[in-house]
């Protein structure tokens, strides 16, 4: 095992991080504790349901069933009344901790409970068309991005930027631009520390990409699958039920 001294640019001081490169130990962190105020549902979006059981409980049988993930860490709300009677609730491999209140917070509480050594595969709850092909081609890229990489889709439209009256004011140039996707994938040490410090200085942190950029890291682009959709607003529940239907057949 290796010892490196990890520095963010914007810390001053330098931690030593325990980092294993052949560590093939991987724990799938599920931040699960929103509120899906963009769904408007009468209940979190993660418990709606898509052919016959709730978002989560496909996004948890993806991540369950596959042979390379040990272990499964659930952030929960504080409030959740639901988890408990998910058939998966109480699966050999799963552990569940409460989240915060932004998803960086769940995320770094579920990464608290992780060992050290090893990888933290982040997953959005809210992302149940995950296929087991994307899970694999992102474990394998930790060959070449041995500080992490995340599944993303490079942009296909023109870009446009609004004025605040809701104007195009510009075309943004696409070259180069991706969308991020989930899962996103690092050493779970480096993570740790990384997230831990971009939240306490502040730092805007919508994913865990964001937090490794924050400290210097340029973490490596997967091209992942288009229909790996975030169910975010109420016209996403369609879609992602046929794509689910479609893998199911
Ligand atoms: N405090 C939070 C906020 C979000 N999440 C999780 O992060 C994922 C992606 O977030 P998003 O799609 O924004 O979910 P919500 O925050 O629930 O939605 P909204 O922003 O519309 O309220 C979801 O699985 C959500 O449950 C979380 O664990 N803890
Ligand atoms: C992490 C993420 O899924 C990447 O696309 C996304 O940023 C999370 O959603 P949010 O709406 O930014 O919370």
């Amino acid at each position: 095992m290796d010892t490196v001294l990890e520095a963010a640019p914007q810390v001053e001081t330098q931690i030593a991080v325990q980092i294993d490169p052949f560590s093939h130990h991987v724990v799938a962190i599920v931040p699960a504790a929103g509120i899906g105020s963009r769904m408007g549902a009468s209940k979190p979006k993660q418990y709606l349901t898509l052919l016959g059981q709730s978002i989560l409980a496909h996004t948890l049988d993806k991540l369950l069933s596959h042979p390379q993930i040990n272990q499964v860490i659930v952030a929960l709300h504080p409030e959740d009344t639901e988890f408990a009677a998910l058939p998966q609730a109480k699966h050999p491999k799963l552990v569940t901790v409460i989240g915060g209140s932004e998803r960086a917070d769940s995320v770094l509480a579920a990464l608290d409970k992780a060992p050290d050594n090893g990888w933290a595969l982040v997953h959005d709850a809210a992302r149940p068309c995950l296929t087991s092909q994307d899970i694999d081609k992102l474990l394998a890229s930790r060959v070449h991005f041995p500080q992490g990489a995340i599944l993303a889709m490079p942009v296909r439209d023109t870009m446009k930027r609004a004025n605040s009256l809701g104007e195009i004011s510009s075309t943004v140039c696409r070259d180069n631009l991706w969308h991020a996707l989930t899962p996103q994938l690092f050493p779970t040490s480096l993570l740790r520390l990384h997230l831990k410090a971009a939240l306490a200085a502040g730092a805007v942190v919508t994913d865990e990409a964001s937090a490794m950029e924050w400290a210097g890291i340029s973490p490596g682009l997967v091209a992942g699958r288009a229909d790996n959709i975030k169910v975010t607003h109420p016209d996403d529940l369609e879609l992602a039920e046929l794509f689910l239907l479609r893998a199911n057949a």
